[in-house]
């Protein structure tokens, strides 16, 4: 058997019921096979993989909070500090009633790449919480978070450990957040990011995935003799990540026509009216299907099936394993040409691989989505400097980040022999930094 095999079949066996967490390490070590090959003996020799699979620490504890009915409740939540290789943890914070410990592993162990290929100090981390912030007070938020950070606040610094928003945390919960680990440690410092702008915060993070997603696409794109002007695109979900991607894309003269949250999809075929959009999602919080209120002209459907909508470019954009092989077949038999994945691993392997086989531009998430955490290690440098930059300085900072990610995987995926299959290449990309920086540290 392979080190590789051998490293999968362990990783299986001493993580049972991790699901996600063994997708994403298959995923990841299958494509990686042409580098541990060439190095197979040096890196079974010092335990390279089986380090690299294994997080550093994970942190797991209750959070009690009271209801507004006086009811004391108690959830679960990780902090999975999973590699400090070429800088200090960063990875977001999750709080969605799905999550556990695999979920949380599996965003960690790709952080770690996702991180490293974007150029800058940072190692790879995840948390989050078995918490639904749907249909709770600000209270009952405010309450949960304070004593979250109660607990975590012990395991984070500004050089240590520095978490940010994810799935079900934006503005909101990061400053409910940052004002009790402040409370607590007496320390105003950067040891979150996505802050408001009063406090620390960067401009132009709010934007970043989504923006840096459509950056990237169009990048790849005109490397590939194409043009985003004029195409269709459909984007899954509707929360940070899909909101920014609309607008960049229509920004670069694309049509966006449909959209969805876990509850169902929308579709506007005379395009996304993101003004509509930002209202239900940003100022309400309430669901997509309230669009088709304010535009009747558009369509409503409850459930899965944004796939069937006819597109050029497909951006997931909602949450993992959202788009399966049966998705993907129609995507193509629809004529989509390119997909770029704006959530974490949001294509199914079988997806994935039928993407690649039918010569689809593919871009995995942890390069294409990378533009969020890229702006964090910005927001980061902000903080240390204790100076706020304009909005077009870190725009523009952003975009050369998205593009040197485009050029750091299609390099690598040309270095190894496989030209235009970007899941190897950034996956190769991101593995030798982590690799360098693993050997040159000694066996920790
Ligand atoms: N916020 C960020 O900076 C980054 C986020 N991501 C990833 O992007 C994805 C979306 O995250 P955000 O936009 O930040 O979260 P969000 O909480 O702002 O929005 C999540 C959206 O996905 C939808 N959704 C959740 N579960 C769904 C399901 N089962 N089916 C269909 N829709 C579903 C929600 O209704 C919501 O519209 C996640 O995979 C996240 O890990 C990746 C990189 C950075
Ligand atoms: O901005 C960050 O630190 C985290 C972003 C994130 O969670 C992700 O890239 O999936």
């Amino acid at each position: 058997m392979s080190y590789v095999d051998e490293v999968i079949e362990a990783v299986v066996k001493q993580n049972p019921g991790e699901a996600e967490f063994h997708q994403a390490v298959k995923e990841v070590l299958d494509s990686l096979r042409l580098v541990i090959e060439a190095n197979e003996e040096e890196y079974k020799k010092s335990a390279l993989l089986e380090r690299l699979v294994e997080p550093e620490r994970i942190i797991k504890f209750r959070v009690p909070w009271v209801d507004d009915k006086g009811q004391v409740q108690v959830n679960r939540a990780y902090r999975v500090q999973f590699s400090s290789a070429i800088g200090p943890y960063k990875g977001g914070l999750r709080l969605h009633p799905s999550v556990n410990q695999s979920i949380i592993k599996f965003l960690g162990f790709e952080q770690i790449f996702k991180n490293s290929l974007t150029g800058l100090p940072i190692g790879g981390g995840k948390g989050g919480s078995d918490f639904d912030p749907k249909g709770k007070s600000d209270r009952e938020v405010m309450a949960f978070c304070q004593s979250f950070m109660t607990e975590l606040c012990k395991y984070i610094g500004a050089d240590t450990d520095v978490p940010a928003g994810d799935i079900g945390v934006g503005g909101r919960e990061i400053g409910f957040m940052y004002g009790q680990y402040k409370r607590i440690t007496g320390l105003y410092e950067g040891v979150l990011t996505g802050k408001g702008l009063t406090y620390g915060g960067s401009l132009a993070r709010t934007e970043a995935t989504g923006y840096g997603l459509v950056y990237l696409v169009d990048e790849m794109l005109k490397q590939n003799g194409k043009d985003i002007a004029g195409k269709t695109v459909v984007v899954s979900g509707s929360g940070n990540v899909a909101i920014y991607a609309t607008q960049k894309a229509t920004q670069l003269g694309a049509k966006v026509v449909a959209l969805s949250d876990s509850n169902g999809w929308i579709y506007d075929a005379e395009g996304i009216d993101l003004d509509v959009v930002r209202e239900i999602k940003e100022v309400k919080r309430g669901r997509i299907k309230e669009y088709v209120d304010a535009r009747p002209s558009a369509e409503y459907h409850e459930g899965k099936g944004i796939w069937t909508v006819k597109c050029d470019i497909a951006l997931p954009c909602a949450t993992q394993n959202e788009l399966d092989l049966e998705d993907a077949k129609t995507l193509v038999a629809n004529g989509c040409f390119a997909v770029a994945e704006g959530a974490n691993m949001p294509s199914t392997a079988e997806a994935t691989d039928l993407f690649l086989e039918k010569g689809i531009l593919f871009a995995p998430g942890k390069a294409a989505n990378a533009g969020g955490v890229a702006t964090s290690a910005l927001e980061m440098s902000q903080n240390s400097q204790r100076l706020s930059w304009t909005f077009e300085e870190v725009d523009a900072k952003l975009k050369q980040i998205m593009i040197d990610i485009f050029t750091k995987m299609a390099d690598a995926a040309k270095r190894y022999g496989v030209e235009g299959n970007y899941v190897v290449g950034a996956n190769i990309a991101g593995f030798e930094k982590v690799v360098a920086a693993m050997n040159a540290q000694g066996i920790v």
